[in-house]
């Protein structure tokens, strides 16, 4: 009776005990829950110590740290017994795990929402709370500072951080200055020649396609988008390196090793303390390690070929120009040039995709943008001139509304109220110190509060002069918000207004597959949306249009051919 009372009353202090001293890692925790019930029957008992008396005090401790902690996270005294949220939420991590594993985070809590309002308990010490103040308390400067979500995308051999995973505000304001010295909008300019390279080379390989089939052809166009965006990024970061444009796919296979990497993160991310102990398994750590090989060897590369047809991203992160008075280090640059090929290639051609779906699915519109691009550019050749980006002023208002209905950061990460007082972050939601809190762009774009019919595609909003309906400009996030919002978001403008005016004047698009509707059920919440089905697609040439014809297309700023002999 002594070894059960004494089990269970251990099982309660060590809940307390880590709850006051809550570890980073997991590890020491693990041999902890192993070694008390055997150092307990050891000191209770020394001589009549058994294995099956172990065995059942290990149960009773076990069951009853278990219950203490389940007790504790649903009971009134928990700091945030105020909000409410699905049970098993409030009880464990688990739930988040098994959600993000089904790649179907955004619409669990787009469903809670709709259930529980505007702030849920989405964890045991996690909230999502969509509230347009929060944008501002929560992610703006000033607000949270990001979370401890972030930590299982440190690199775990060597600690090196990239922009995204330097937490501290102070550290992250440093790296953040060069980043946006390298984005900023004079050298969008500069970016041009590669960017106009890669989508001419797109539009190569997709011509060849048509013309193969004789004037129309069925493409996945979600893949060939991905393979543009990936190269063009590619060349950004290290100067080149990918060619899924010219291989037709991902012949060398880092493409699938960053996006298998991306889901296992994503669920890693929601078990940091447990991060450190999995990162030790090399089978968990071989794909990172060979994307980081693989990454050094593509920036050795790049440091020994200076830039090529012009500067890119890393001339700008490696402070080639010597702006800096200390010189960024290199492993930085590495990781940051890694970081913007995963933070530049799918989200940029996840909205592509989305974009195209939505116009297919919303035949009248896509009618009125083909009637605004073919007036924007008369010339089939000049879509690529970027100059004429600003008239196009429904193409823009299509892409905002993609956008809002499908952010390719859908979640994003979270941000954590630091230790203290409860911190009021929007409305009457006072929240606890350590709590974890996430903004959902996918929840929170598409809450009645903030539009009319939400749910429904209609650019036409982001255009009416006189606002008969709801329209809250301020919650359309998908690039995040405030001093570590999305620093690549010109860029990616200038990519999606780029590739979506040259496919739209140059092809006649329709499904070619009878459930295409239903591709967007497809769509992953990977922290970056991850793209699982295939958007058939069938383009045709205009009558009258003959392929040949439209392979001359000439750099409008440069006067340059595409260098053929370089893909
Ligand atoms: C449609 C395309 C894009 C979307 C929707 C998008 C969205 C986002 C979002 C939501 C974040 C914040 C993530 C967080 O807080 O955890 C972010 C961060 C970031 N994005 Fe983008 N992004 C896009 C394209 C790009 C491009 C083309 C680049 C080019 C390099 C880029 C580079 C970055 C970087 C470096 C960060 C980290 C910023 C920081 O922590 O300060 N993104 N992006």
């Amino acid at each position: 009776m002594t070894f059960f009372v004494s089990a269970i009353l251990l099982g309660v202090l060590t809940h307390v005990f880590f709850h006051r001293y809550e570890p980073a890692s997991a590890s020491g925790p693990f041999f902890a829950l192993l070694l008390e019930p055997l150092l307990l029957v050891l000191f209770l008992d020394f001589n009549n110590a058994s294995l099956s008396i172990t065995i059942a005090v290990a149960a009773a401790f076990w069951a009853s740290l278990v219950t203490s902690i389940v007790a504790y996270r649903l009971s009134p005294w928990h700091p945030l017994a105020h909000v409410p949220g699905p049970v098993l939420a409030r009880i464990s991590k688990w739930w988040s795990v098994r959600n993000v594993f089904k790649g179907n985070q955004q619409r669990v809590f787009k469903a809670l929402h709709d259930q529980y309002g505007e702030c849920v308990r989405v964890g045991p010490n996690e909230v999502s709370l969509i509230h347009v103040d929060a944008i501002k308390n929560v992610l703006g400067a000033g607000g949270l500072e990001k979370g401890q979500v972030y930590e299982p995308r440190v690199d775990p051999k060597h600690g090196i951080r990239s922009l995204l995973t330097t937490r501290r505000p102070d550290a992250h304001a440093v790296r953040r200055r060069v980043w946006n010295r390298a984005l900023s909008s004079e050298t969008l300019k500069e970016f041009e020649a590669l960017l106009l390279k890669r989508v001419q080379q797109l539009i190569d390989r997709l011509d060849g396609m048509v013309k193969d089939g004789q004037g129309a052809a069925a493409v996945d166009l979600a893949a060939w988008f991905s393979y543009f965006a990936f190269d063009f990024m590619g060349d950004m970061a290290f100067g080149g390196g990918f060619e899924m444009i010219r291989d037709g796919g991902d012949k060398e296979g880092y493409w699938t090793l960053m996006k298998s990497g991306a889901k296992r993160i994503a669920i890693l991310c929601q078990l940091p303390w447990l991060a450190p102990m999995l990162y030790k398994i090399p089978f968990l750590t071989r794909a990172p390690a060979k994307l980081r090989a693989f990454s050094s060897k593509c920036a050795a590369n790049r440091m020994q070929s200076g830039p090529k047809l012009t500067k890119d991203l890393w001339y700008h992160l490696m402070d080639e120009e010597g702006r800096e008075k200390v010189k960024p280090p290199m492993p930085e640059v590495v990781a940051d040039g890694v970081l913007a090929v995963v933070a530049g290639s799918d989200t940029t051609s996840v909205a592509l995709s989305t974009l195209i779906w939505c116009l297919l699915t919303n035949p009248e519109i896509y009618a009125r943008v083909q009637a605004e691009v073919d007036t924007v550019f008369p010339d089939v050749d000049g879509a690529l001139d970027t100059s004429k980006h600003d008239e196009l002023k429904l193409l823009s208002a299509c892409i905002n509304e993609t956008l809002r209905l499908f952010p390719p950061v859908p979640t994003g990460g979270a941000r954590q109220v630091p230790a203290g007082e409860p911190r009021l972050v929007a409305g009457t939601w006072y929240i606890p110190a350590h709590t974890q809190i996430y903004v959902p762009a996918y929840v929170i774009q598409r809450c009645e509060t903030y539009f009319s019919h939400p749910d429904v595609f209609d650019p036409d909003r982001w255009l009416r002069t006189h606002e008969l309906h709801t329209h809250t400009p301020a919650v359309l996030i998908p690039f995040s918000y405030g001093p570590a919002n999305c620093v690549g978001k010109a860029l990616a403008w200038r990519e999606m207004l780029l590739v979506a005016s040259v496919v739209i004047r140059k092809y006649e698009m329709r499904f070619a597959m009878g459930d295409a509707e239903k591709w967007v059920d497809t769509l992953e919440d990977a922290f970056v949306t991850n793209v699982r089905g295939r958007l058939m697609v069938e383009l045709r040439l205009p009558s009258g249009t003959s392929v040949q014809k439209t392979r001359t297309w000439m750099f409008p700023d440069s006067n340059q051919r595409t260098p053929e002999a370089s893909y």
